[in-house]
């Protein structure tokens, strides 16, 4: 047995929801969202830990303030949303040495200008090399721990964007940790509110479906065919694919016919970030939690290792809670091992900084983005130097089937709003595909009759020249 759909939509993340909403909006009721886990949401994810909601992905609405409004931080005022400014500017000022001491803040700010001129000098050189011309100064990489940290923060967190950063530019530079016991993923169940059947905040309509692992993807002429996990089998005139570009490059999904070349190659040419927030609960506060304290950062000789440290106070006062956030290989190192081995190594990183009496962590969290076959990473990466080719080709659909999620956001790739917005354009482009479809429906016809009566012998060429999708896409 099949169920059949207009659209179906593969992930219940933001920009999954934010297509439906889309379509919903535009007369196209009949869609049928598909999502592997037992919730909507996807990287935007609250637990509870200690008394408190804490945030396992996303955590803050960047990019607030400017001369645009970002739509994700009007979503969260319409919603009232605790929020929490945040000021990472101190945190290059609380940097910690293995023996407890601070760095003085002359020495923190000349590494840091050295840090960035020489990021700046790299950024330089990657541009004269993609022209290429040979650049005659290399960069002096970073030796000592304190440059060793403030590099991992420029690199890991503030420069890990193509530079200009869009969501700076155009809404702002300020950024509020949501800090609601709702959680951010309040924002999905508010959206689907609007064309979803909910009561008391649950979503009741049968056009989501949760538990559905997506495993094969099957397009022909006339439709697409997507099968679960479980054997179940469901028809539509086309897909919306909203999973991360980690579960792309991996084996979860196959395709029939195989997506192109010019397709998986881009796929498998964006780099995904593994960004891990380790949260950890204290019996009582042993930090410094004064104005500029918020964040701090330890520097050790390992590059990457337990760096970027941010107390909870601010956000949830008497929580006693920490956050340390490691990525990419670390983040690997410490997914691979038990929870109680990265505890003893951050209470020894936190002895280091606090001495020898500060109380052991009465629990942890370490959550697992890399090892989740629904995720396989924290989200993408494009290379420094923009390359626009690269990203069109992962967002570009391939006949019936479309390509959503923040990887897909041309200007906000890795954030929410970048995924949000993503949703709502993908489900324009389709909107539009299938306007023109109708179009050429009647043209469609003439030209089946046209082949049965005249049985032709390939009736391929009649397909190739007027297929809507090859039509409008010029791709398939
Ligand atoms: C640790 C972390 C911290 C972050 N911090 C921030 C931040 O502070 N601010 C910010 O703006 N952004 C942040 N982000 C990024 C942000 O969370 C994402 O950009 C955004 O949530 C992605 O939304 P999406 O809809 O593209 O993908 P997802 O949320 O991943 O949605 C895709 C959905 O598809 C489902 N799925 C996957 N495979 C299948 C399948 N085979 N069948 C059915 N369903 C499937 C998944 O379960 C998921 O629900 C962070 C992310 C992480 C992980």
């Amino acid at each position: 047995m099949s169920t059949t759909a207009s659209v179906i939509i593969i992930g219940a993340g933001i920009s999954g929801i934010s297509a439906a909403k889309e379509l919903a909006e535009n007369g196209v009721e009949n869609v049928l969202i598909l999502e592997a886990t037992d919730r909507i949401g996807g990287r935007i994810q609250k637990q509870s830990f200690g008394d408190v909601s804490v945030e396992l992905g996303a955590g803050w609405i960047a990019g607030v303030g400017g001369k645009e409004s970002n739509p994700v931080w009007e979503l969260a005022s319409r919603l009232n949303l605790r929020t929490c400014f945040s000021d990472y500017t101190n945190a290059r000022f609380n940097i910690y040495d293995r023996s407890g001491k601070i760095f003085p803040t002359g020495l923190a700010a000349d590494s840091y200008k050295k840090a960035v001129d020489s990021a700046i000098l790299n950024l330089k050189r990657l541009e004269t090399q993609c022209a290429d011309k040979i650049s005659e100064e290399a960069p002096s990489s970073p030796k000592t721990p304190i440059e060793l940290a403030i590099d991992f923060i420029l690199h890991d967190f503030e420069m890990a964007e193509v530079e200009p950063i869009s969501t700076y530019v155009d809404f702002g530079e300020r950024e509020f940790l949501v800090a609601d016991e709702r959680g951010y993923e309040s924002l999905l169940y508010k959206m689907a509110e609007d064309f979803l059947f909910t009561s008391d905040g649950i979503i009741l309509d049968n056009r989501l479906k949760l538990n559905k692992v997506v495993r094969e993807i099957e397009q022909s002429r006339n439709g697409v065919m997507v099968k679960t996990e479980d054997g179940s089998v469901y028809e539509a005139n086309y897909v919306i694919v909203s999973a991360s570009i980690g579960v792309l490059q991996s084996n979860l999904l196959s395709f029939q016919p195989p997506l192109p070349r010019w397709k998986t190659e881009a796929i498998q040419n964006c780099d995904v970030m593994v960004y891990t927030k380790i949260f950890l609960k204290f019996p009582h506060c042993f930090w410094p939690c004064g104005p500029g304290q918020e964040f701090f950062i330890y520097a050790h000789e390992q590059r990457g290792y337990f760096t970027f440290w941010q107390h909870m106070e601010n956000a949830y006062p008497g929580s006693n809670i920490l956050v340390v956030t490691l990525t990419n290989e670390e983040s690997k190192r410490v997914e691979a091992q038990s929870d109680e081995e990265t505890l003893e190594e951050a209470m020894c990183v936190l002895r280091d900084m606090f001495g020898p009496t500060i109380p052991y962590a009465t629990d942890i969290l370490v959550p697992r983005w890399w090892n989740n076959r629904f995720q396989r990473g924290s989200y993408s990466n494009y290379p420094m130097i923009s390359d626009n080719q690269l990203q069109q080709n992962i967002k570009a659909p391939t006949g019936r089937i479309f390509f959503t999620g923040e990887h897909t956001s041309e200007k906000f790739s890795g954030y929410v709003h970048g995924g949000y917005l993503a949703g709502m354009e993908t489900s324009k482009s389709l909107l539009e595909e299938m306007k023109q479809s109708l179009l050429l429906q009647p043209l469609l016809d003439f030209t089946e009759s046209l082949t049965l009566t005249h049985k032709n012998p390939n009736p391929q060429i009649y397909s190739n020249v007027i297929s809507p999708t090859n039509f409008i896409s010029g791709r398939s």
